[in-house]
């Protein structure tokens, strides 16, 4: 086989059935495609003889060849060596890696199926080429639902391949088309890792024009999503709440003057409370659940409100329909997942709304942040908020997954409440108790942010910490009047409140937030609180391990400490073979016998660890030196 450098963008699997080709010949059909822009090709067909099989792959291969791309065939190397293929594509299930790379030799690209780091991480160290990462989307061909995994599975695949050394491409597959082909590359990108490509049947093979469809898909993927705005503010995000909260006023007086639209698909106990208190904050409120008005509504540049708090089917799929015209116009969307570990319908609904669209923003509290993360065993007794066992740190660590999960913005209501963007985490601790006392307090803050996130879309952690100090301070407010006797008379004057600061604001006068009291919360130095006593000489013993799970990172780590050869040494090693990188601090390490330690470091380089010195790790830390640390 020739060696051929491969471009994975636009990676197109045949399907040689007849719904999809309707009449068509396919090599016609991956012709046309071919010519709008697929970069590889793979023929997979797990049906035909094995002379027709190669009869197809012949004809194919010509195609490819013409536009100098590689033919990939799907499970059967006979077929590849028969037509001289540039490589093959394995399962799970198909002959192993090892035995197919000795028939087709070095140059040929071996790709491997994989839904789950473990297979992936296999592959790599087996030298595979690349991974094709799935099912992404349950479709109506694939509804193995067992090995479905969303954006959130291909991103753990990308980080865990992140950490290795073995390079290896990787696509994503299955139920990818043009209305979510942005979205997965920006939710499954990892820290260190993007997908190189995605790999598309029907939206290609039954398309009426393949051309069309290929050129359409390869187009999408070189732009970032409508919703993907830059999230920085010159050049980099604000770091640190001091400086966040001084862009408050502005947020809160920008309400009033753009007065932006503020679309609620709400439930049907709140959408009085919640209009009337978008209308007090400055806003101007829409509660619809019509489906069909949603695309006019998302090209007024509001935001949407999906609060799943009286969901039912129709309206289930209405939220889908408005949720994908509104990413595709860029309009902040925000899932309000109300009850959502109370019942089996409506963890579906959240599994569905998550593969469906992209959220803004993700705002609930502790039991349904949980739910969405899909913790087993949780059971949610009702919508309001419940106790929690947990510590702030745990709770904001919740928040912080998620949002880097999703690669948005999470809002973990309760007595204190916890704000993430996957970087930034901060907890709230304003508001009044009288709003765990009433109902739709977490719907009604949803609404809050919500406006606030159509007027500040750049930084979406500073529309949702504007949204919750107002709400909050306004409830302190209220609470503190002498004609609020309880939660009745509470309503009202909460409402009052929240239109008098919203007028002070306007007015210049800002006084009120001197109230907020925020946290930053710092989580990524919890790892190196725990003092664990060991006979081992590694330090990854169970007590340490808790605090690293691959499924969470992989994580970057700095070791340091005595001795060099010993310690050091054994539990880089064991850090390495769990998937994480290990950042040896040279200057921070050292051996009874000096000579030790070049032969320790030399070592670790060899197993794969970066030794460096604590000053150059510093400073790659931060970056910038605009950073104030
Ligand atoms: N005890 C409390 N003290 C201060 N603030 C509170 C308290 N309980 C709730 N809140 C505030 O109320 C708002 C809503 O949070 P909560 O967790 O009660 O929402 P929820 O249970 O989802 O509400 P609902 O389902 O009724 O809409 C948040 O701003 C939160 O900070
Ligand atoms: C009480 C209630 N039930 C469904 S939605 C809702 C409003 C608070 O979430």
């Amino acid at each position: 086989m020739r060696k051929m450098s491969v471009d994975y963008s636009l990676y197109l699997v045949t399907d040689s059935a007849e719904t999809l080709l309707r009449g068509r010949d396919l090599v016609e059909v991956v012709k046309a495609a071919v010519k709008g822009g697929v970069t590889i090709v793979q023929f997979r067909d797990k049906t035909g003889e094995t002379g027709e099989l190669v009869r197809v792959a012949k004809a194919l291969h010509a195609v490819t060849k013409q536009y100098n791309i590689p033919l990939i065939v799907n499970d059967r190397i006979d077929v590849a060596l028969a037509v001289g293929a540039e490589g093959v594509h394995l399962g799970q299930d198909d002959i192993d890696l090892q035995i197919a790379r000795k028939l087709l030799g070095d140059n040929a690209i071996i790709g491997v199926s994989v839904s789950s780091v473990d297979e992936a991480v296999r592959a790599a160290k087996g030298g595979a080429n690349y991974v094709g990462i799935g099912t992404l989307f349950a479709t109506s061909t694939k509804v193995d639902t067992k090995s479905v995994i969303g954006t959130a599975g291909v991103k753990k695949v990308l980080g865990a391949l992140s950490a290795m050394d073995e390079k290896v491409s990787a696509v994503a597959i299955g139920g990818v088309n043009l209305s979510n082909v942005q979205r997965v590359i920006y939710q499954s990108k990892a820290s260190f890792k993007a997908l190189d490509g995605i790999a598309v049947v029907s939206a290609i093979i039954a398309a009426p024009d393949p051309t069309k469809a290929a050129k359409e898909l390869k187009g999408l993927t070189r732009q970032p999503p409508a919703f993907a705005v830059a999230n920085v503010q010159n050049g980099r995000k604000v770091k640190g709440y001091q400086a966040l909260i001084q862009s408050v006023p502005a947020v809160v007086k920008m309400l009033g003057q753009a007065r932006p639209l503020c679309h609620n698909m709400t439930n049907l106990v709140v959408q009085n409370f919640a209009a009337n208190v978008s209308l007090a904050i400055g806003a101007s409120p829409i509660m619809s659940s019509n489906g069909g008005e949603a695309a006019d509504l998302a090209r007024l540049k509001g935001s949407l409100v999906i609060n799943m708090g009286t969901v039912t089917p129709d309206g289930l799929e209405a939220y889908i329909v408005a949720l994908r015209a509104y990413n595709m116009h860029g309009g902040p969307v925000i899932l309000d997942p109300v009850g959502a570990g109370a019942t089996r319908t409506r963890r579906d609904a959240v599994n569905r709304l998550l593969s469906e669209g992209y959220f803004d923003m993700i705002k609930g509290n502790e039991q349904e942040i949980k739910s969405v993360l899909g913790e087993e065993n949780l059971q949610q007794n009702g919508v309001d908020s419940g106790g929690s066992a947990l510590t702030d740190n745990d709770r904001a660590r919740l928040a912080k997954k998620l949002a880097s999960r999703e690669r948005n913005v999470v809002l973990m209501t309760g007595p204190t409440d916890f704000l993430s963007d996957g970087e930034r985490t901060f907890a709230v601790n304003n508001g009044h108790e009288y709003l765990g006392k009433i109902t739709g307090s977490g719907c009604t803050l949803g609404t809050t942010v919500a406006s606030c996130l159509a007027i500040q879309r750049e930084d979406k952690l500073l529309a949702a910490l504007s949204g919750v100090l107002l709400f909050e301070i306004a409830a302190e407010h209220a609470g503190l009047r002498e004609d609020v006797k309880g939660p009745g008379t509470f309503v009202p004057a909460f409402i009052d409140e929240l239109y008098h600061i919203t007028k002070q604001t306007a007015a210049g006068n800002n006084g009120w937030l001197a109230a907020s009291k925020i946290n930053e919360m710092e989580l990524s130095l919890e790892g190196a609180v725990e003092c664990a006593d060991k006979s081992a000489f590694s330090m990854w013993v169970p007590e340490i391990q808790k605090h690293f799970k691959l499924e969470d990172g992989p994580y970057e780590i700095a070791v340091v400490g005595i001795e060099s050869h010993i310690c050091v040494t054994q539990t880089t090693i064991d850090l390495l073979a769990n998937g994480h990188k290990v950042y040896v601090l040279a200057d921070g390490v050292s051996s009874c016998n000096p000579q030790e330690v070049p032969i320790a470091l030399d070592r670790l380089r060899k197993e794969g660890a970066v030794v460096t010195t604590s000053e150059s790790f510093l400073f790659e830390c931060m970056g910038d030196a605009g950073i104030g640390e």
